[in-house]
């Protein structure tokens, strides 16, 4: 069988994991790996996570010239590196390629050329990108519909070192139709990987549906969840919760 060819915008904490996803999956083939700066360049991702074999060869983002995607083919780009990676989605569209974003911070700029190439391409963005989360999301617009006098809150807990509100939190506040200024509470400390929880607070029961990512493997499982879901979709803009949504209303496992 033909393998699913992908490339990797990233290869910090998150996109290391992904890699092995990617090559741990036999029906999938790591193309290569972008990454900024110079470091490991053309080394091979497979060597430098210890398998034995050579496959995502890893360039710089001074490589992506108008010609990378075309000389490089992939069925699907998958983003986890900063923002700023967005600015390539075009030319790696114009080339034929599905793109995944997993992008947690944009603004409204970025989001509008995400949306722009949707018109001819297909195009995944997620925040939070696991299957859990958004099995979360879904289930708290089903509670929210059941007891809809509640009070809401979002929790979010992160590693330290995360600057920036949870972009999976902000989701969940707009799915909600909550206001982030005051409804969403963020928790920064150690080495935590990622946890949502959102409270449902009524006069004499408390329902709270939480999610947590034990291991950033669970991000790796997620984007082949998703390049899978894109293969022979039209074009346009798909989230993972509207896909797992539809997988809901039509019984249709989703683990
Ligand atoms: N949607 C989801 O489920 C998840 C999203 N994320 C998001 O993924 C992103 C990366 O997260 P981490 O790996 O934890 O951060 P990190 O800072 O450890 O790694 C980011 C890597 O991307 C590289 N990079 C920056 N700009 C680039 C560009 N234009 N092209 C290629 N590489 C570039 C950096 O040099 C760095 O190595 C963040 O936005 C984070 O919030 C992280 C985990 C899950
Ligand atoms: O930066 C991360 O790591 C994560 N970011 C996401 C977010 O901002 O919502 C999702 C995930 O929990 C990990």
């Amino acid at each position: 069988m033909k393998k699913i060819r992908v490339g990797i915008f990233g290869f910090g904490k998150t996109g290391k994991v992904i890699a092995n996803e990617f090559l741990n999956d036999s029906q999938f083939a790591l193309t290569w790996v972008v990454r900024k700066g110079y470091a490991d360049h053309h080394k091979y991702a497979s060597r430098l996570l210890g398998y034995e074999f050579d496959a995502g060869k890893i360039f710089s983002i001074e490589d992506v010239d108008n010609d990378f995607f075309r000389e490089r083919p992939v069925d699907a780009l998958v983003d986890f590196s900063d923002s700023s990676g967005v600015y390539l989605y075009k030319k790696a569209a114009e080339a034929g390629i599905s793109i995944v974003s997993a992008i947690s911070k944009y603004e409204q700029e970025e989001i509008d050329l995400i949306k722009s190439l949707a018109k001819y391409n297909r195009v995944l963005y997620s925040p939070n990108i696991t299957l859990g989360i958004n099995v979360l999301m879904v289930a708290a617009q089903i509670l929210q519909k059941i007891a809809p006098h509640a009070d809401i809150e979002i929790v979010e807990e992160h590693f330290k070192g995360k600057r920036e509100v949870s972009g999976t939190a902000k989701r969940i506040a707009n799915l909600l139709g909550l206001n982030e200024e005051e409804h969403l509470n963020s928790i920064r400390v150690g080495g935590i990987v990622g946890r949502h929880e959102i409270i449902f607070g009524m006069p004499n029961q408390t329902i709270r549906l939480q999610h947590e990512s034990i291991n950033r493997a669970a991000f790796g499982q997620g984007a082949i969840f998703a390049v899978k879901c894109l293969i022979g979709q039209p074009p346009g803009l798909y989230t993972m919760e509207t896909i797992i949504a539809e997988m809901f209303r039509q019984n249709i496992p989703v683990y």
